[in-house]
């Protein structure tokens, strides 16, 4: 099914941002009246849709993840709306998204740097709305480089060491930590290893620097559209909430909480 707007763009080709290959920053995804409507039906959501964790709210939509997979449970129809466009138009999600998170925080909250769960196909879709945020994605070394994991695993100490050694400084001298500027309206989408080698993660500040973020150039397109944005010392003042939805496919899922 195709939705309009988007036809004919080559994802990648227009939208990469950075130097991962999947990394892709849409601008003006939703119109102001879609995130008008959006942010409408989160916060019509009766009091107890909200868990509240360590320094934001969150909304479960899909169904409840478990280690072994979803327990699943149908999405809204305002929610596929916006689901079915984010997988038609990015062409980056191979499965139907079937569960979305929704994160509410205030102007001086964030969430930690993190890697999302073994449960998810590694390809996640965030869409932002209300206040402008910066994201950070540091290098996450996988497990194979960590001194623990190989003197229990190889046998052969002495000749690996160095190989792996090698290996671990060319992995670092690849991966540097950059920052992407979150407008509001945008779509962020990360999949393979940018999904898999970085951590994400939001500070827990009020005033956000985006010099130097990889998305540099949408800063300046919207400095004279959001007063958020400062031009002269490029800082941005987070004075709404942000609200994100979280966009995410679960490969196994399950009907019941029985059949696990
Ligand atoms: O709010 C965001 O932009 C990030 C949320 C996130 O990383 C998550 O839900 O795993
Ligand atoms: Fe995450």
């Amino acid at each position: 099914m195709s939705h309009g707007g988007m036809e004919g763009n080559d994802i990648l080709g227009d939208f990469k941002i950075g130097s991962l290959p999947t990394l892709i920053y849409i601008p003006d995804f939703v119109t102001e009246s879609e995130q008008t409507a959006l942010l409408n039906k989160i916060y019509e959501a009766p009091v107890s849709k909200w868990k509240s964790v360590k320094n934001r709210r969150l909304q479960n939509w899909g169904g409840v993840v478990h280690e072994k997979g979803l327990v699943s449970q149908e999405l809204p129809s305002w929610l596929t709306k916006i689901t079915q466009k984010v997988h038609d138009d990015s062409g980056m999600f191979p499965l139907p998204i079937n569960h979305v998170l929704v994160n509410e925080y205030l102007p001086d909250q964030g969430i930690m740097p993190h890697q999302d769960g073994p449960a998810y196909f590694p390809v996640v879709a965030i869409l932002s709305l209300g206040s402008p945020v910066v994201m950070d994605f540091t290098p996450h070394l996988s497990l194979r480089f960590c001194t623990s994991t190989w003197t229990n695993n190889v046998k052969d100490r002495s000749s690996n060491k160095g190989a792996l050694d090698i290996e671990r400084v060319q992995w670092l001298d690849n991966h540097s930590p950059f920052s992407v500027l979150l407008m509001p309206r945008s779509l962020l989408i990360f999949k393979d290893k940018a999904y898999s080698d970085y951590l994400h993660g939001i500070k827990d500040v009020e005033v956000q620097s985006y010099n130097g973020v990889i998305n540099e150039v949408e800063a300046v397109n919207e400095q004279v559209l959001d007063h958020s944005l400062s031009k002269d010392v490029k800082s941005i003042q987070r004075t709404t909430n942000r609200v994100s939805l979280t966009c995410r496919s679960v490969l196994k899922v399950h009907k019941n909480l029985f059949k696990i």
